[in-house]
């Protein structure tokens, strides 16, 4: 098994150098190990270089699409599918000790404290084997970024925003029918001003860095992955872990890098 450490090299006499490795590497964050080297504790010999995850935020408001579209990223490259919203819900069934704030934040369609919020994620991102990320729901606000940013110590490959108007939005959000207690009006209401308030500066952050992808998330689900498709095409590492052949689909060129 691949384990990742710090660099230590400098600390380490080439002797002892595995057996110190192996100490120090248990304790490690996911942000000091995205800059690393690695050890192979099985063959004990020197590590190759460890590529840094790739990051995919998937931005948007409430009932844009973005859950539907990350399950077919997923199919299609390969991803791990971390939302942030089913991470906080976890918490809520699981009676953690965080469960009857979030439970009550999430009734008001209020956002959760960040440093809650990044240590859910960075302990899926910790505990897998994947290195390719869909982060759905995140950073919701610019606290939430910058405590990533902090925390993790990495940035986003790319940023999708399904950009759907609010009306269709509520529609769906309306007739999910999955027993969320803030699918009603009166919450959807206030996520949505949330959503403008706090999400937009995120997204004109992204739009900002040149990391931004905006998708008009009106349509079929299959229609508005084919403007989804041409995004990850574009990125060699997910081709090669690709389920499918993603160039045998027809990717548009309906997506506007807002760059
Ligand atoms: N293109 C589409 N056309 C019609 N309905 C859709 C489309 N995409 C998703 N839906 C439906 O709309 C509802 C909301 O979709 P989804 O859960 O993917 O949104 P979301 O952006 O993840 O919302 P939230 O932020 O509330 O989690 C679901 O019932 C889903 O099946
Ligand atoms: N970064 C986040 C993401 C979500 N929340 C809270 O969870 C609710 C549901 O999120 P979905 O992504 O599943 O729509 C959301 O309204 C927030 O209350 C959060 O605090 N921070
Ligand atoms: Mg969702």
């Amino acid at each position: 098994m691949w384990r990742r450490v710090a660099l230590l090299s400098p600390m380490i006499s080439s002797s002892s150098r595995s057996l110190k490795l192996s100490q120090a590497a248990s304790g490690l964050k996911v942000g000091e190990s995205f800059a690393t080297d690695i050890i192979n504790q099985d063959e004990r010999v020197s590590p190759p270089k460890e590529k840094a995850p790739f990051i995919t935020f998937v931005l948007g408001g409430p009932g844009s699409g973005k859950g539907t579209q990350c399950e077919k990223i997923v199919e299609t490259f390969g991803l791990q599918h971390l939302s942030a919203g089913d991470l906080l819900r976890r918490e809520i069934a699981m009676h953690t000790e965080n469960g009857a704030m979030i439970l009550n934040l999430i009734k008001d369609g209020k956002i959760v404290p960040s440093e809650v919020t990044v240590k859910l994620i960075q302990k899926e991102l910790e505990s897998s084997d994947n290195r390719k990320f869909l982060i759905d729901g995140f950073p919701r606000t610019e606290e939430n970024r910058v405590a990533f940013e902090r925390i993790i110590r990495a940035d986003p490959d790319v940023v999708l925003f399904f950009d759907c108007p609010e009306e269709e939005m509520v529609k769906r959000v309306l007739n999910r029918n999955q027993g969320r207690i803030d699918d009603n009006i009166t919450t959807m209401k206030k996520r949505l001003k949330i959503f403008n308030a706090l999400n937009r500066p995120v997204i004109d952050y992204y739009k900002n860095k040149g990391k931004l992808y905006t998708i008009n998330a009106v349509g079929t689900v299959d229609d508005i992955f084919q403007h989804v498709l041409p995004i990850f095409n574009s990125f060699e590492q997910l081709k090669e872990s690709s389920h499918v052949n993603p160039q045998s689909h027809l990717g548009s060129s309906l997506v506007e890098n807002s760059s």
